[in-house]
């Protein structure tokens, strides 16, 4: 296998959480959630370095998290952008120049499964553009902006779309520079690929790699943490 480089994105705001902390930041058990997230990254063997991009008021205190949590693949601390996409962009510019796969995945995602992730990776170096996903549950609608529903899709073909995303490396830079000419904006990185006519395939995760997004996520991401991952308080 070529070269595996991973784009952590943790330069979001957290506006849906409301807490004057940001999200990536809060305590998670005993460590704070993106510290969660970089020491699964960290502890794959396959993992050649670690790219982390933060808010700009936040490398200094990443930088820390590095040192102390003995962080060695991370290779670079970078500012993000406005964007979750302008993050992930600025995160490509810095992985080293012969990385041939890169997988890309939310700060805020601390969960995801080891075995999860090789899936992920596997598919995408046999299709080239991998992502994990789950079977929505619920019945989806699409409404309009007077809160009339206007469809309803039919539920077998519909996916909750996690991350990591892997793809091979080369494929995500023409998507994201195609993107940036086009002045296209997307909600994660498997839209830029869709749209330059890749398929993108889905490897089915689990309900447990959660986004922690919103208030109520938190005491589901504490028994997650104590009942899935079995860490208790550490
Ligand atoms: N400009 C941005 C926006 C988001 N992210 C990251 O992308 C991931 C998924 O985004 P989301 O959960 O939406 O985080 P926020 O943007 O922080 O949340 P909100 O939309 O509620 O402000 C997070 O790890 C977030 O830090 C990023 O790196 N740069
Ligand atoms: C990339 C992502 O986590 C896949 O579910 C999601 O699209 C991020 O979107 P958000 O609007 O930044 O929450």
């Amino acid at each position: 296998m070529g070269k595996l480089g991973v784009i952590i994105v943790a330069a979001g705001k957290g506006s849906r959480m409301g807490t004057a902390e940001s999200k990536q930041y809060l305590q998670l058990g005993q460590k704070p959630i993106l510290v969660h997230t970089l020491q699964l990254f960290q502890n794959i063997h396959e993992v050649n370095e670690i790219i982390l991009v933060v808010g700009g008021n936040d490398v200094e205190r990443c930088t820390g998290y590095v040192q102390s949590y003995a962080l060695s693949k991370v290779t670079h601390v970078l500012a993000g952008g406005a964007e979750r996409q302008d993050s992930v962009r600025r995160g490509l510019g810095a992985l080293e120049r012969d990385t041939e796969w890169v997988l890309v995945h939310d700060g805020v995602r601390p969960f995801v499964k080891r075995e999860h992730v090789f899936e992920c990776l596997v598919k995408a170096q046999d299709r080239d553009a991998a992502v994990l996903a789950v079977p929505v549950k619920d019945t989806i609608k699409i409404v309009d902006t007077e809160k009339r529903i206007q469809s309803t899709p039919d539920r077998r073909s519909l996916w909750a779309i996690q991350t990591p995303q892997a793809f091979r490396l080369s494929l995500l830079q023409e998507a994201h520079e195609r993107a940036l000419q086009d002045d296209f904006m997307g909600t994660d990185d498997a839209m830029l690929v869709e749209r330059i006519g890749t398929t993108v395939h889905v490897v089915e995760g689990d309900y447990y790699n959660i986004k922690i997004t919103t208030p109520e996520d938190l005491p589901w991401a504490e028994w997650i943490l104590l009942n899935v991952r079995g860490e208790g308080q550490q």
